[in-house]
């Protein structure tokens, strides 16, 4: 079964008269509850992949098919509901809120999609204690170290139950050692919540987590792995 399908996606940058082709002709199947990691060198197009995944972009060509629905056919407000509804992101800089404590922050996209009161508590709570930040809750952005941010960053995409959670280079702002956690961290939550992760990482530690490697060079697919069955 396939989670989400990427058919011959293409996607080229205008720079005032100059085209920087970002991506050509990718086609890709990402499993459910699968780690898959995207790779390859410095300009390769591995962000520019995540965010079309994401619907934060559009592609120039192809289309993308996320559970079954083609992200092409969605109006712009459409496509917006959808990636609220469907799938969460993690920004390498967290992109937290930094008026907000942990607690509102991993909360907000419950308020968006409009969760009753009594069900955002349940589930913000649930999610404070699967990343080791109960005791951290009322702490804001400037509070908390780099990895702990990291850990709200993960409890905010998986609050509102997203069948795809993406993350662009998830371990690149922290040390090895707070990485690993966070790598493992990731992987107990894949398990228990059955969410796919795609990441885009140049960690060796990410790269030797994944179930499925996908190979990136010029914006063009390397042939990836075959798919590890995932734990
Ligand atoms: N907004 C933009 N305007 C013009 N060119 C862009 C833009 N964003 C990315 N590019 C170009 O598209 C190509 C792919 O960039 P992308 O950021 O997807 O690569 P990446 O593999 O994520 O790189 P890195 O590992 O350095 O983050 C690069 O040549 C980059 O310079």
């Amino acid at each position: 079964m396939s989670l989400a399908q990427l058919h011959h996606l293409s996607k080229t940058y205008a720079l005032g008269q100059l085209r920087v082709p970002a991506l050509t002709n990718i086609s890709l199947q990402l499993k459910p509850a699968c780690f898959t990691v995207l790779s390859g060198p410095s300009g390769s197009g591995k962000t520019t992949l995540l965010n079309l995944i994401a619907g934060i972009d559009r592609p120039d060509q192809g289309n993308i098919e996320i559970a079954g629905q083609s992200l092409q056919r969605l109006s712009d407000n459409a496509l917006t509901d959808f990636r609220a509804r469907h799938i969460g992101y993690i920004f390498q800089n967290f992109n937290l809120l930094p008026v907000l404590s942990a607690y509102e922050n991993i909360e907000y996209p419950l308020r968006l999609n409009k969760t009753p009161p009594v069900k955002r508590r349940q589930r913000v709570l649930e999610l404070l204690d699967a990343v080791g930040l109960a005791d951290k809750a009322s702490h804001r952005p400037n509070q908390l170290s780099g990895g702990q941010r990291q850990r709200v960053a993960i409890a905010r995409a998986l609050v509102h139950q997203p069948v795809l959670v993406l993350a662009d280079e998830p371990t690149a702002n922290l040390d090895s050692q707070t990485g690993a956690q966070i790598i493992a961290l990731m992987r107990e939550l894949q398990r228990v919540q059955q969410t796919a992760f795609v990441f885009s990482s140049h960690d060796p530690q990410v790269i030797a987590s994944a179930d499925h490697l996908v190979l990136l060079k010029d914006g063009h697919l390397l042939t990836p792995e075959p798919i590890r069955e995932a734990v």
